[in-house]
């Protein structure tokens, strides 16, 4: 008999939802294999009172999960693949990356319906600096306001009454089966979502080739192109949740399209960049995009924005 597949999570609703789809994905590849959740608290769930940007967000959700992987407590963690940083701690592979779900963010509200219809100066929450700095571009008047915790936490306070709206990503709403509570789809190229934004990825240990062969039934070869491509660009740029960062990568018969975005989230300036990839590999594209954003100035958006 094998030994039992153990996979760490955080304890929120979507992350043991995400834990859970990879456990069925993997009861299914492999009939037999026994698969069990390890539930696990970590520092960035423990901080729930100050902005991820000012408390150096890099990595905060991934350390327990990976001292459990390294102490023989579990085998591999599922992580939100735009939560994880762009280099990995040594030792840790990113073994598979599951098929993308919607990239978009969404925009939520119970008064209003979208964007336009919002009043002046209303109140929408984000936390995310790329969120507000597009926010800010459209609309110039609205009060921006932090909004942090789960996804459910953050509904709750929309439904409290601290803002008129909240931005979200379409994927985690509805992972939770709340997809009807999405007013409207902020949709590329004109709104971009974060690198890697709806794509789950599996880690575990590099050397562990038992796990790294279960994994290889998981992988999706054109999300693990586009998010290579969109994380690319966001290391070549030196992104962090402390700057504001867009990206999103098409990928066609044909090739890739990538499109880029910087800004600033203070005055809702943006620059944008895209290219096609022309037989050049993600990585190449995702640098050359990157490229293209410093040649218009990003360099300034770039210095941590609070
Ligand atoms: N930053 C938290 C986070 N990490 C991943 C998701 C959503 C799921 C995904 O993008 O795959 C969310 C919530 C959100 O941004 O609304």
């Amino acid at each position: 008999m094998t030994a039992p597949l153990r996979i760490a999570t955080r304890k929120s609703a979507l992350a043991l939802w995400q834990a859970e789809h990879v456990a069925s994905l993997l009861r299914q590849a492999h009939p037999g294999l026994v698969v069990e959740l390890v539930p696990l608290s970590t520092r960035g769930d423990e901080i729930l009172d100050r902005s991820l940007a000012t408390i150096g967000g890099k990595g905060l959700f991934l350390k327990e999960l990976e001292v459990a992987m390294l102490e023989d407590r579990a085998d591999i963690a599922v992580h939100s693949l735009k939560d994880v940083p762009a280099e990995l701690e040594p030792g840790f592979a990113l073994s598979a990356v599951l098929p993308r779900a919607d990239a978009a963010d969404a925009f939520i509200a119970n008064d209003y319906a979208n964007l336009a219809e919002l009043p002046n100066g209303a109140r929408v929450g984000t936390s995310s600096l790329r969120r507000q700095a597009q926010l800010r571009a459209l609309r110039p008047d609205l009060q921006l306001l932090d909004l942090r915790g789960n996804v459910n936490t953050r509904l709750a306070k929309l439904d409290d009454g601290h803002y008129d709206a909240i931005i979200l990503a379409c994927a985690g709403v509805e992972r939770l089966g709340l997809g009807q509570r999405i007013r409207t789809r902020l949709a590329s190229p004109g709104w971009l979502p974060a690198p890697g934004q709806g794509a789950i990825a599996v880690e575990s240990r590099a050397n562990d080739w038992r796990v790294s062969e279960l994994l290889s039934a998981l992988e999706d070869e054109e999300t693990r192109i586009a998010v290579n491509a969109e994380r690319a660009m966001n290391e070549t740029l030196g992104g962090s949740c402390a700057v504001a960062i867009g990206a999103w990568c098409v990928v066609a018969e044909h090739g890739l399209t990538l499109h880029g975005m910087v800004g600033n989230a203070a005055t809702g300036e943006l620059l944008h960049a895209q290219a096609d990839s022309a037989g050049d590999t993600p990585v190449a594209l995702g640098q050359e995009v990157a490229a293209m954003l410093l040649e218009l100035g990003a360099e300034d958006f770039l210095k941590p924005q609070r």
